[in-house]
Parts: C-alpha cells; sequence; structure tokens
C-alpha cells in the first residue's frame, strides 16, 4: 500500500469539483510529498512544480480542462497537472525512453492541448486558439501560464503587443517566482517587483471579499460587480500606476498569492467573466515545501537528478575527480582568456547555470550580460561588440540557438563579424527529448556563408579551440561541444590550431572513418573492433572543422581510400555527411560514402545508448553495417 495511491487513482480532474478548501490544501501537501519522493529517484524540473501545486489544482477546480485549454509555458511546471489528469502512475519513467514526457505532449494525454520544452510561445499559441474558438463561436476559456523568466522572451513580447490589439478574450496567468533558472533579470522583472511590492495581497483579497461577499468556494455571481469589472478592472483592484500590460490594453488583476487556493479559485471565477483578455499576476515561491529547494537562488534545483531527500544531496554516478562539464572545460578557459584580455565579453540568455558561467560572473561581473530569455538579442548584442574589437562569447545552447538563425545570418554572418558562439549541448539532450536536442546546428549554420563551424575531441583540443577562435581566426565561430563530462587538465600554454585543418589520428588501408568532437573516440573502437573482428583496416581522422573542411587532406582520402564513412550525432539532411557528399559531387569523385547520422525524424527521450540504437548510430550497428557492407549504401556513383 503505497502513500500515494489516492494520487494513483486520479482519473481525471472532475474529483476536484467537489473537495472543500481543506481537502485540496491536503491535497496539495500530499503531492508535495509525491514530487519530492519521485523525482528524489527520477530527477526532474523539481523546484518550478514545487511552487505550482496550489496554482494547478485551483486551476483545474475553477476551470473546465480539456474543454478549457491550458498551455503551460516552457512546460517544465506541468507535473502537477499530470498528476491531476491521471499521469501519476507514469512518474516513475519520468524523462526515461518511452517514459513519461518532463513536458505536455498531446499524444500523452486530451489535457495537453499545446506542447512545449522552449520558452515564451504560450501566448503565441494562446492567441491562435482564441481566434479560432471565436471563429466556431465556442466559449471555452483558454489560460496560458507563462513564468517571469518566459515573458522576458521576445516571443511572449512580441504576442502581448498583438493580444492587447485584437482583444480576444484569454486568461493570462502570470507566474511570477522572480526566477528564471537563476536569478530573473531585466527591466520588467523590475516592473513586477515594483507591483509586488506596491499591492499587496491583502489588498487583492480585501477588494475580493468585499465583493463577492463571503464566498465560500466558487463565488457566486454578484451583477454589479462584474459589470464594474468588465467595465474596468483596473478600478476595482487598484489605485496605483498602471501596470505594463495594461498600458498594452489587457486587464491586470493583481499580485495574488500564488499558495492561498480559495483566493486563486475566486480570482479565476471573476476572470471568467471577463470579455477580454486579463494578466493574472500571480506570485509563488519557487521550490515551495523542500527546503534545500527553496532555499536556493542559484538555480542548482530548477532541474536536477536523483537527490537523498533527507540532506539534499545530489546523486551523481562516480566520476574522476578530474572530470569536468564540457560547458565548464569552456567556461572555464574562457575566464582564464578573460583575465588577461578585458576586451573579453561573455553574453548568455538566461543560461548562467547550465553555461557554468557563475565563476566568470563572479570574477568579472561587469562582462558577463545575462540578457534573459533573448536568444534573438543575445545574437545580435553579442555580434555589435565586436565592430569595436572587442571579444564577445556568446553561449548557448544548440537547441536555443535554433532561435537566433536570422540574427547569426542577417547581422553576424553578413557581415562577417567576429564572434565566437560556443555551442553547448550538442547532440543528444537526453532527458529532455525532442525539444532540446542538439542536433540540427551543424545543418541550419552550414549554408550560411562566412561561418566556421568546429567541435574538440577532447579537453586540449578545447582550449586551444577557444584561444585560436579569438586570435587565429575570424568571422562568426560556432564552437560546438556536448552535454557530459570529460577529464580536464588545463593546458600550460595555448597554442594555435591551423584553420580549417583536420588530423589523421589513425593510418589504414581498407577505407576511412572521418568523425569529430566526442565521437572520434567512438570512430576508434569502431575501427579496432572492425580490424579484430573482421580484419579491415579502417584509418580513422579528427575532422574537427566541419565547415570550412580540410579540402588538401579531403582529396587525399578520396584519392587513397574506396570508402568513406562519416559518423555524427547530428541531422543526417545538411549534416556532415552531406557535407563529404557534396564535395565528392563537386570534384566527380566515385568513392563509396557512407553516412552514419540522425534520419528525418524527430527522436524522443531516453538515456544515449537507446537514442544512439534509435537513430542507428550506434557503435554495434556501424560495426555490423560496415561488416557486412549491406545493400543500402550511400553512393555517389
Ligand atoms: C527559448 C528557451 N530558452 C531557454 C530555455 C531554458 N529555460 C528553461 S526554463 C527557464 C527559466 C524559465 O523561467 P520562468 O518562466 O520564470 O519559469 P520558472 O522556472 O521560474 O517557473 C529557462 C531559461 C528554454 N526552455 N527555452
Ligand atoms: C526546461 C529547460 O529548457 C531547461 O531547464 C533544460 O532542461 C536545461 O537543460 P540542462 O539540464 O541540460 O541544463
Ligand atoms: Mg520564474
Amino acid at each position: 500500500m503505497s502513500e500515494f495511491n489516492n494520487l494513483y487513482a486520479i482519473q481525471s480532474p472532475k474529483f476536484l469539483k467537489v473537495l472543500s478548501v481543506n481537502e485540496l490544501d491536503h491535497l496539495a501537501g500530499e503531492i508535495r510529498r509525491f514530487l519530492v519522493d519521485s523525482l528524489s529517484k527520477t530527477g526532474g524540473h523539481i523546484a518550478p512544480n514545487l511552487g505550482v501545486v496550489e496554482l494547478t489544482i485551483a486551476m483545474h477546480y475553477a476551470f473546465d480542462s480539456p474543454t478549457d485549454k491550458f498551455l503551460w509555458d516552457v512546460g517544465h511546471q506541468s507535473y502537477i497537472h499530470k498528476i491531476l489528469t491521471g499521469r501519476a502512475k507514469d512518474f516513475v519513467n519520468l524523462r526515461k525512453y518511452k517514459g513519461l514526457s518532463g513536458f505536455p505532449r498531446r499524444e500523452e494525454s486530451e489535457h495537453d492541448v499545446w506542447e512545449t520544452g522552449h520558452a515564451s510561445t504560450s501566448l503565441s499559441a494562446a492567441l491562435g486558439m482564441a481566434v479560432t474558438r471565436d471563429a466556431m463561436g465556442a466559449d471555452y476559456h483558454i489560460v496560458p501560464v507563462i513564468g517571469d523568466g518566459a515573458l522576458s522572451g521576445g516571443m511572449a513580447l512580441e504576442a502581448l503587443n498583438h493580444i492587447g490589439y485584437e482583444q480576444r478574450r484569454m486568461i493570462i496567468i502570470l507566474n511570477d517566482n522572480d526566477m528564471s533558472i537563476s536569478n530573473n533579470v531585466g527591466a520588467i522583472k523590475k516592473h513586477l517587483e515594483r507591483m509586488r511590492m506596491t499591492r499587496s495581497y491583502h489588498n487583492v483579497k480585501q477588494r475580493t471579499k468585499s465583493v463577492v461577499k463571503q464566498v465560500p468556494m466558487i463565488g457566486s455571481r454578484v451583477e454589479n460587480w462584474i459589470s464594474q469589472l468588465k467595465a474596468n478592472t483596473r478600478k476595482l483592484f487598484f489605485d496605483g500606476k498602471a501596470s505594463f500590460f495594461e498600458d498594452l490594453g489587457l486587464g491586470y488583476i493583481g499580485p495574488i498569492n500564488g499558495h492561498d487556493i480559495s483566493l486563486l479559485i475566486e480570482v479565476f471565477e471573476v476572470a471568467k467573466e471577463l470579455d477580454h483578455p486579463v494578466v493574472l499576476h500571480v506570485s509563488t515561491e519557487k521550490g515551495r515545501g523542500y527546503n534545500p529547494a527553496a532555499a536556493d537562488n542559484r538555480g542548482s534545483w530548477h532541474g536536477i537528478g536523483p537527490f537523498d531527500i533527507i540532506n539534499g544531496k545530489k546523486i551523481r554516478a562516480p566520476k574522476h575527480e578530474d572530470d569536468r562539464a564540457w560547458s565548464g572545460i569552456v567556461s572555464q578557459t574562457l575566464e582564464r582568456l578573460a583575465a588577461r584580455d578585458e576586451k573579453i565579453i561573455a553574453v548568455t540568455p538566461a543560461m548562467i547555470k547550465g553555461s557554468k558561467l557563475e565563476f566568470f560572473q563572479d570574477k568579472f561581473a561587469d562582462r558577463l550580460f545575462d540578457v534573459g530569455i533573448a536568444e534573438e538579442h543575445a545574437a545580435t548584442f553579442a555580434g555589435a561588440m565586436s565592430i569595436d574589437n572587442f571579444h564577445p562569447f556568446l553561449a548557448i545552447y544548440s537547441t536555443f540557438l535554433q532561435r537566433s538563425y536570422d540574427q547569426i545570418l542577417h547581422d553576424i554572418a553578413r557581415q562577417n563579424l567576429h564572434t565566437v558562439i560556443g555551442v553547448d549541448r550538442c547532440g543528444f539532450a537526453t532527458g529532455d527529448g525532442d525539444t532540446h536536442h542538439g542536433i540540427y546546428d551543424i545543418s541550419f549554420l552550414r549554408g550560411i556563408p562566412n561561418m566556421t563551424i568546429c567541435m574538440p575531441k577532447d579537453d586540449c583540443e578545447a582550449q586551444n579551440m577557444l584561444y585560436s577562435a579569438f586570435y587565429a581566426y575570424s568571422g562568426p565561430i560556432a564552437m560546438r561541444y556536448p552535454r557530459g563530462y570529460h577529464r580536464f587538465k588545463e593546458v600550460e600554454s595555448f597554442t594555435i590550431i591551423p584553420y580549417a585543418s583536420w588530423e589523421v589520428v589513425k593510418e589504414g588501408n581498407d577505407g576511412v572513418i572521418l568523425a569529430f568532437g566526442p565521437q572520434l573516440k567512438r570512430a576508434i573502437t569502431i575501427a579496432e573492433r572492425l580490424a579484430a573482428e573482421h580484419g579491415t583496416d579502417y584509418a580513422v581522422v579528427n575532422a574537427r572543422f566541419i565547415k570550412p573542411m580540410d579540402e588538401q587532406l579531403l582529396h587525399q582520402l578520396f584519392e587513397k581510400y574506396p570508402q568513406l564513412v562519416t559518423i555524427e550525432e547530428g541531422a543526417r539532411i545538411g549534416g556532415f555527411g552531406s557535407a563529404v557528399l557534396e564535395f565528392a559531387n563537386k570534384y566527380n569523385y566515385h568513392n563509396q560514402i557512407r553516412i552514419f547520422a540522425i534520419e528525418d525524424t524527430f527522436i524522443a527521450q531516453g538515456d544515449i545508448e537507446n537514442l544512439y540504437k534509435e537513430a542507428k548510430i550506434d557503435t554495434e550497428y556501424i560495426v555490423r553495417e560496415l561488416s557486412t557492407q549491406g545493400d543500402s549504401y550511400e553512393g555517389t556513383d
């Protein structure tokens, strides 16, 4: 008998409707205990979810999902929604291969009406749904939930601009915990802070109560109050200066204590009566109810692996004391370079923690710019610094770089601005799944003139590549590195890696395998296995420059080997293998070319071994294919 049987038994949120406030509060406690217990085993986005327990319960009480539509921005805080819609038992496989997604998924439940993962999309989607709702003459509620961090994203601001103009009915819940992953930043953050400080919860509560007299749970409709509200929400709730939202033509109610279920329900009932878009400014505490998560302000409990509930210590796989995250290898090198070059400036779009820039920030506070969730702005902002011969370093995850495509092309590459872009989390993102895999950047960057794309094989090459990117190369340079760890030893002194140079790391006679980054090690293993198990003798080349390639060496390889093999943890279309094919086509080579890359399909979440297998780039598969030389090979002849 599990302590959480009640939660496992939930089939739909309908059961909430008959519960009393006390019972709802009790349920909130049960859900918190479940989240801490379950995530201590699987890991997941714990702090964002602990903060929205009461909010989600109140939403499912006051609205009728799935008729009313909830849109979770980023979606990392949708765990309680999943519990209340019958998925508690699936948490045992949260973020695992073929398990429960950490984000809303339409195929998982009819209650997940919009899929997310990347930030700031919910308001645009809500407006699209509002237009079609109105066109169909329907009257359900559309309820996007957006955090204060996600609100800083350009898309959210573009959508607010449109929503204020369109005036379509929707209830925007602004979940303000005054945190992004790390501390939130920006002028809007300051505005929200002012709203929180000048307008107390008490104020909203008193006003709500005085109008909805003695509301037990669902406020009985008070006709004249509702008509006043329709006329002007602002007058009822505030005395002070208008909020930013009101200036844009939206209603605004807040701040509302996001942990007071009965107040939340009352306010939702009010908002349901409005015939225009309204922002409900809900104030919550990230990590609430679990001390280590609540006390954290460095983002350490935003998303975590398994941990010990009692002492809050993370349970990590044993690793060598000299192992570092790849982001750490790069950021530590950046610190070393920045210590002797005042022109190095780091830019991050809200990923100080993930990009391991906390120490850079501690040392060079005035040379670290966290611009919020604003990848488009981050790219142009960084690029512009090179005009005055400063050395910008834009640290950005591959998946979020997708947002900056036009800025890289139009602003940076077209003007050939010397901008070093640290492309982090290249390859599979494992538990986050298809929204976050960093497997498209080669394809979308390769076609941009002036771009250099490179990836180091190890810690030493990473340090020298970063150094070379600043001091020996020009134009935009995308230096890629993966998630995960690598042994780290600081190089005594930096050396220049010749531009666009590859290196032969193993000689051979029968064919050559081209790979880069951590795949190089796998390529060597594959070559060794082919030699030992099948007597074939493959050379291996470190193709550390994906663009431009080492054309001189590539000509020699085409002349020497009948077969060239490429291995990459990236999309096949437009990827590195494609580049080799294009080269063969251009110079009329007819060698056999075998490409091991990710086919034209989205790959879901999971551990790296399963993802490799699903993508058919695992070692076993490649060895088998190369040893049998199956019928289906890529060839140019
Ligand atoms: C486009 C994009 N950039 C960055 C991220 C990484 N990211 C995930 S959650 C998050 C912070 C979101 O803060 P907020 O919306 O306030 O939600 P909270 O975690 O505070 O509940 C960030 C930066 C992302 N998911 N999407
Ligand atoms: C939801 C989101 O986008 C981030 O929280 C992301 O999950 C972070 O990934 P890392 O754990 O690789 O930093
Ligand atoms: Mg927040």
